[in-house]
């Protein structure tokens, strides 16, 4: 690829939403650790809004569901290995990846595109999921929520990205169905699309106003070859 200084040449995929459909998975385990602490067990539609802003999140979000409680440290602390067992169990039993998504990324990577995965989630989980995919080969960088000191929608990841790729702004775009990806390109000072069939809490994730909206992973191809140069 021509690395030409006003077009991209790089892509930051998020994960959770965008290239998997991880939410059937972490429902169980959401449900199972809720269960062996005498909870009730939530729905997979509520894990689906609560997804997003890593694991840690997930449990704060579904303690406060259970007990009506915010959840203090210490019984994060406690609560967390459990949680981190049951994923590490489930982590790839249902998940799917979205429609487009392999025939995409390869078709991306054959036009040159340096990739990487900018997610939220644990490392430790990132990686064998991207693996149980058979994806791996196509990013040269996974990030983690728990990479870096700062996770999105924090620009963190994305800056690291720029600056270890030796990269411009506009030569970087962000792939997410979160506003958390939006808000963190923004931020980085990089282009974004936004995905509709993710997990963006319930809401539109057209209100995060990124650079376009996509209804399939496909259509990312066709944004990138008529992408509007920036000068
Ligand atoms: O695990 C999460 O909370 C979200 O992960 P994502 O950043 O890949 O969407």
């Amino acid at each position: 690829m021509n690395h030409q200084p006003n077009r991209i040449c790089a892509i930051a995929f998020d994960l959770d939403g965008t290239l998997v459909d991880s939410v059937p998975d972490l429902a169980v385990a959401v449900q199972e650790t809720l269960a062996s602490l005498g909870f009730d067990k939530c729905t997979e539609q509520q894990v689906r809004g609560w997804v997003g802003n890593g694991a840690k999140k997930l449990m704060a979000r579904a303690l406060f569901w259970a007990s009506g409680k915010e959840a203090d440290s210490q019984q994060l602390q406690q609560v967390m290995p459990i949680f981190m067992d049951n994923y590490q169990r489930y982590l790839h039993q249902h998940s799917r990846l979205y429609a487009g998504v392999a025939e995409t990324i390869a078709e991306l990577h054959k036009q040159g595109y340096k990739m990487a995965v900018v997610t939220n989630k644990p490392y430790q989980f990132a990686v064998p999921l991207i693996e149980a995919f058979e994806l791996q080969s196509y990013f040269e960088l996974i990030l983690g929520g728990d990479t870096l000191a700062k996770m999105k929608p924090d620009p963190m990841p994305l800056q690291y990205l720029i600056e270890r790729w030796g990269l411009s702004e506009a030569q970087m775009l962000m792939v997410g169905d979160s506003k958390n990806d939006i808000i963190a390109a923004k931020s980085a000072g990089i282009a974004s699309i936004g995905l509709t069939y993710g997990y963006n809490y319930g809401e539109d994730i057209g209100l995060a106003e990124p650079n376009a909206v996509c209804q399939q992973f496909n259509q990312v191809l066709s944004w990138l070859a008529t992408e509007p140069v920036t000068l």
